[in-house]
C-alpha cells in the first residue's frame, strides 16, 4: 500500500506559502516526495554543485528556511503542471503513463538558467540581478515539463523551424498553466524590476524575437546560434498562439494545441505543418470551416505562414 503522506506547506523564493506541499516521512523527518499522483514527484537539492543531489527533507512539515524555498517551489510547481496535464488533457505524467517527476535545484552557483536534462529539471538560483531561482515561476516550471511531454509526443527536434516550434509549445503550455498574463518567467526575471519578463506572447519584438516570418533570423545551427535560434524565432508560433487565444479564447485554444502537439505533430514539423496540424486539430474537435479552425487560419497568416 502507499506509504504514508503528508501535507504540509512552505515559503517559497518570492514570500509566498505553498499550501499544500506534498511530504512523506523519511528516517529524518520529512521529504519533498509527493506520492498523490501515479507518477511521484522528488525534489532534490544540489546545493550549488553540479554532480549529485539529494532528497530535500526538514524535521518537520513546515518549509521555511531561505534554503528550502527553491525546492518548495519547484516541489509545488511540479504537482501543479501534473494536475494541469491530468485534470484538462487526461494525460498522466509527461509520459502519459504516470511516469515519476524529478526535480533538481540550486543547481551550480548564480546558475541564469533552469533545464529539462531528459531526466530531470534542473533549476539554478539565478545571480539575483538577471535571475532569482527560477523553480519559483510557474511558466517556468510548465515550460520545462513541457519539454519532456513534446519528447514524448511529437519529439520536434531542437533545431530550426522544429526547434522553434518545440520552444513555442513549451512557453504555449507555460501560458496554459499561468494565465495572468502574456509573459514568460516574469516572477523569476529581474527580481529588482517588476513588469518586464523573459518573452512576451502578446509582444514577442519587445525582448527582441520575431512576430513575423518576415524577421525570421537564420542563425547557424550550432549552440552559440542557439540551434538555428529555437528561442528567438519561437515569437512567431509564439504570436500565432497569442492571437487565436485572444479570439477563441483558452479552452478551446489549450484542446486544439494538445491535440496538434500529440496527434499530428511530428519531429521535422515546419511552421506551415504547424499551421496544417492546428487547422486539423480545430476541425476534428469544433468542426470542419468552424469559426475556430478558420481563426487558427487567420493566426498563422497574420504572422507570415501561409
Ligand atoms: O528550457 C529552455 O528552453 C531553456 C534551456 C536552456 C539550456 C539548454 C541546455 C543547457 C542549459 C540550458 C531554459 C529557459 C530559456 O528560455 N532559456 C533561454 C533564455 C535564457 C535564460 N537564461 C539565459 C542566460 C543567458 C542567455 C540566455 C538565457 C536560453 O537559454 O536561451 C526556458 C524558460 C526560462 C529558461
Ligand atoms: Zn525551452
Amino acid at each position: 500500500n502507499k506509504i504514508e503522506h503528508i501535507a504540509g506547506s512552505g515559503v517559497g523564493v518570492n514570500g509566498d506559502t505553498k499550501k499544500p506541499l506534498n511530504l512523506t516521512e523519511v528516517s529524518n523527518g520529512y521529504g519533498l516526495q509527493d506520492e498523490t499522483h501515479t507518477g511521484t514527484i522528488h525534489t532534490y537539492d544540489a546545493k550549488n554543485g553540479t554532480s549529485n543531489a539529494t532528497l530535500m527533507t526538514d524535521s518537520d512539515t513546515i518549509f521555511n528556511d531561505k534554503n528550502q524555498a527553491a525546492g518548495v517551489d519547484a516541489h509545488f510547481n511540479a504537482a501543479k503542471t501534473y494536475d494541469y496535464y491530468l485534470n484538462t488533457h487526461q494525460r498522466d505524467s509527461y509520459d502519459g503513463n504516470g511516469a515519476e517527476i524529478n526535480s533538481i535545484v540550486h543547481y551550480d552557483k548564480n546558475y541564469n538558467n533552469a533545464f529539462w536534462n531528459g531526466q530531470y529539471m534542473v533549476y539554478g538560483d539565478g545571480d539575483g540581478q538577471t535571475f532569482t531561482s527560477l523553480s519559483a515561476a510557474d511558466d517556468v516550471v510548465a515550460h520545462e515539463l513541457t519539454h519532456a511531454v513534446t519528447e514524448h509526443s511529437a519529439h520536434l527536434v531542437y533545431e530550426n523551424q522544429p526547434g522553434a516550434l518545440n520552444e513555442s509549445m513549451s512557453d504555449v503550455f507555460g501560458y496554459f498553466v499561468d494565465p495572468d498574463d502574456w509573459l514568460m518567467g516574469e516572477d523569476v526575471y529581474t527580481p529588482g524590476k517588476d513588469g518586464d519578463g523573459l518573452r512576451s506572447l502578446s509582444n514577442p519584438e519587445q525582448y527582441n524575437q520575431p512576430a513575423h516570418m518576415n524577421a525570421y533570423q537564420d542563425l547557424p545551427n550550432t549552440e552559440q546560434g542557439d540551434y538555428g535560434g529555437v528561442h528567438i524565432n519561437s515569437g512567431i508560433p509564439n504570436k500565432a498562439a497569442y492571437l487565436t487565444i485572444s479570439k477563441i479564447g483558452k479552452e478551446k485554444s489549450e484542446a486544439i494545441y494538445y491535440r496538434a502537439l500529440t496527434q499530428y505533430l511530428s519531429s521535422n514539423a515546419s511552421f506551415l505543418d504547424a499551421k496544417f496540424a492546428l487547422k486539423q486539430a480545430a476541425s476534428d474537435i469544433y468542426g470542419a470551416n468552424s469559426t475556430e479552425e478558420q481563426e487558427v487560419v487567420n493566426a498563422w497568416n497574420s504572422v507570415g505562414v501561409s
